[in-house]
This record gives C-alpha cells, sequence and structure tokens, in this order.
C-alpha cells in the first residue's frame, strides 16, 4: 500500500496553473475554496439561475460556464452529479481539451464503466476524497483534512500523479492521508461501500430496528431516539478510536449483547447478499441499471424517494429534530 502525506506532495507543480472546478455543490463547493484557500488560482464552472451559482457568488467566485471555464483552465475537475458528467463531457469539456491538460474526477464511474473516454494526449487522474463534500470544506477549515484516494487512468505528461498529490495537498486531503490506487478499485469499493455499508446497509438497518419496535408497540420516539439519533453518537466513537474504544465506552451490558446478537443480526445471509451486490458492481450490471434509470427519468429513483419520504422515521425525526435547534446546519 502507498499512502502519501503533505511532504510527498509538492503544490508548486500547480501554482500559476488554472483549475476550473465544474460543479459547485457539495464536493466542488469544497474543492474551490480549499483550493483556493491554498493559494492556487480556481475558475468555477457554474449554470446561472441556481442556489450553487449565488453560494458560488457569495463565496467571491465570478462562475462561468463549464466550456469558458475549461478554455481557460490547465486542470479541469468534473464535479457535477455522475449521470450529467458524460453530457457536460461532450458539450463543454471535449471542445476545450488540449494536449498537456489535465482532467480530474472525484469518483471513477464514468471512465470506468467507459461513459466518458478521453484522448491519449491528456493526464486523467482523480482524488477522491472518502467522505461527503462538507466535511471536505469543514475539516480543511479547522486545519484537518478528509482522507482521500488518488488514481492515475491516463499520464501523458509524465507527472500526472504528482499533479494529482498536488492537487489533494490543495484540498487537504494530504493532512489526513492519500492512498493510491486505481480507477476500477476506487469505483467497485466505492459503490460497495455506499450500497452495503454506509448509506443502503445503515439506512436499512435503522429502519428495521425502528419498525420492529413500533411494530411491537413501543412510542416511534423512543425507537427513533435508539435506532437513529443515537447511532451518530456511537459511530463517533468508533470514527475517534475503533470498535475497541466504542466497546469500551458502553456499558458491559451492552458490549457483551454487542458481541453475541450482532453477529445474529448480520449473519451469513447478510455477507452472502453483500458478495452478490459487489458482483453486481464489478459485472458492470448495476452500472448500466443506473444509466438506463436516468435514461428514463428516473421511475424507480422518484418511486422509492417518495415511498422513504413519507416513512413513519421520517415524521417522528423531523418533529423530534426541531426541537433540537443546535443539530439545524
Ligand atoms: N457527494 C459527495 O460527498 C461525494 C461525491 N463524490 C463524487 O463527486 C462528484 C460530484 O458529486 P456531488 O458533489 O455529490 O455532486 P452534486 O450533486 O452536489 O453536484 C451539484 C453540482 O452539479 C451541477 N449540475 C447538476 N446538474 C447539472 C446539469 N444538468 N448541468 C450542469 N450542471 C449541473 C449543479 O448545478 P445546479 O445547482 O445549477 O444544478 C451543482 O453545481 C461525483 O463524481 C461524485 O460521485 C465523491 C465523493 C463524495
Ligand atoms: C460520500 C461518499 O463518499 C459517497 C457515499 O461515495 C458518495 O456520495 O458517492
Ligand atoms: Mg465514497
Ligand atoms: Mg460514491
Amino acid at each position: 500500500m502507498k499512502i502519501y502525506y503533505e511532504q510527498d506532495a509538492d503544490l508548486s507543480l500547480l501554482e500559476g496553473k488554472k483549475i476550473a472546478v465544474l460543479g459547485f455543490g457539495s464536493q466542488g463547493h469544497a474543492h474551490a475554496q480549499n483550493l483556493r484557500d491554498s493559494g492556487l488560482e480556481v475558475i468555477v464552472g457554474q449554470r446561472p439561475g441556481s442556489k450553487n451559482y449565488e453560494r458560488a457568488v457569495a463565496a467571491g467566485f465570478k462562475p462561468v460556464s463549464a466550456a469558458e471555464a475549461c478554455a481557460a483552465a490547465d486542470v479541469i475537475v468534473v464535479l457535477v452529479p455522475d449521470q450529467v458528467q458524460p453530457i457536460l463531457y461532450e458539450e463543454a469539456i471535449r471542445p476545450n481539451l488540449k494536449p498537456g491538460k489535465m482532467l480530474m474526477f472525484a469518483h471513477g464511474f464514468n471512465i470506468h464503466f467507459g461513459q466518458i473516454v478521453p484522448p491519449e494526449d491528456i493526464d486523467v487522474t482523480m482524488v477522491a476524497p472518502k467522505g461527503p463534500g462538507h466535511l471536505v470544506r469543514r475539516e480543511y477549515e479547522r486545519g484537518a483534512g478528509v482522507p482521500a484516494l488518488v488514481a492515475v487512468y491516463q499520464d501523458a505528461t509524465g507527472k500526472a500523479l504528482d499533479r494529482a498529490l498536488a492537487y489533494a495537498k490543495g484540498i487537504g486531503a494530504a493532512r489526513a492521508g492519500v492512498i493510491e490506487t486505481t480507477f476500477q478499485e476506487e469505483t467497485e469499493t466505492d459503490l460497495f461501500g455506499e450500497q452495503c455499508v454506509l448509506c443502503g446497509g445503515v439506512s436499512a438497518l435503522i429502519k428495521a430496528g425502528f419498525e420492529t419496535l413500533v411494530e411491537a408497540g413501543y412510542q416511534p420516539e423512543i425507537a427513533y431516539f435508539e435506532c437513529c439519533h443515537e447511532l451518530k453518537l456511537i459511530v463517533d466513537l468508533i470514527y475517534e478510536g475503533g470498535l475497541a474504544f466504542m466497546r469500551y465506552s458502553i456499558s458491559d451490558t451492552a458490549e457483551y449483547g454487542d458481541l453475541t446478537r450482532g453477529p445474529r443480526v448480520i449473519g451469513p445471509a447478510v455477507k452472502e447478499e453483500m458478495k452478490r451486490i459487489l458482483e453486481e458492481i464489478r459485472s458492470g450490471q448495476f452500472a448500466r441499471e443506473w444509466i438506463l434509470e436516468n435514461q428514463a427519468q428516473r421511475p424507480v429513483m422518484k418511486a422509492l424517494r417518495r415511498r422513504e419520504a413519507e416513512h413513519q422515521l421520517e415524521e417522528v425525526g423531523a418533529k423530534l429534530r426541531a426541537m433540537m435547534p443546535w443539530l439545524k446546519k
């Protein structure tokens, strides 16, 4: 394993270069501001007429169209949603690629699954933060950083890795550690993580626990505090000191229940399903499904989003969170 830190990255490789950050959303707003605060020159490519445009202006940028940003830039970072990237690539990016420029991503989906095929005379790299965009900004501001993965898909200049590492340093990731990987490994592990553990697995676990208690006649408010609200407090301990520190902090009663019951909840059947989901990712089956879903104007996504929003957990949670104004961001 190769992991890089601040001393391994040379910011001067990007000094005097123009970096076009396309998109001012979750990752975009964080990368643009962190890079600028690191002393680098950033051009924000953001279409007008949206909240994100106003946010970019409020942050002191002068947003231009994606095409204009790409034409002016030496480094182009694609931080619009994955499903939008192939369209933006054809319309605004490809016509403005010149030999020696570097095209960058924060996730490998479109390159790995062949939705974007760049010309051979440019560098193609990735710096993928292992955390949500808003934390990429928040951590940077307090002198810390969110770890990231770095990968090189094409090295036309011979300097692709060093330039990508400079970028990783610019967004603050090198403070926490930047692990070298490939587009394939990043794409497959990122999709697996968000589907099975971080987002899909956790949401399903919370809902199953909540529903079990409510169906047994317990108060939904108590079920919410127990199975959802307190999760953050427990995860914070794991984040700080691993499972051992979490188990040190909880009662012996909780720890015994954890050790004996946890593996029954997440048993062999769950792991078997995880393996099937991983295979769908590796084979491209998930990618095809998601690409077609977008082409069909997202019928499944819309139906599922609606159904989720109507879940009792969300209703009860909104009511309880309103009484804790300090949670609001
Ligand atoms: N979210 C995260 O924390 C993480 C994301 N990533 C990766 O980073 C990349 C960006 O993701 P994320 O930050 O979530 O993206 P967002 O959904 O936050 O991106 C929103 C940005 O894209 C613009 N945009 C959306 N649709 C269009 C369109 N049709 N044409 C032009 N611009 C559009 C938005 O502009 P407007 O306001 O005008 O709609 C806005 O600037 C992805 O590759 C993702 O996989 C990687 C790690 C974590
Ligand atoms: C936040 C993150 O890393 C994710 C879950 O991979 C994503 O938003 O795609
Ligand atoms: Mg991720
Ligand atoms: Mg992801």
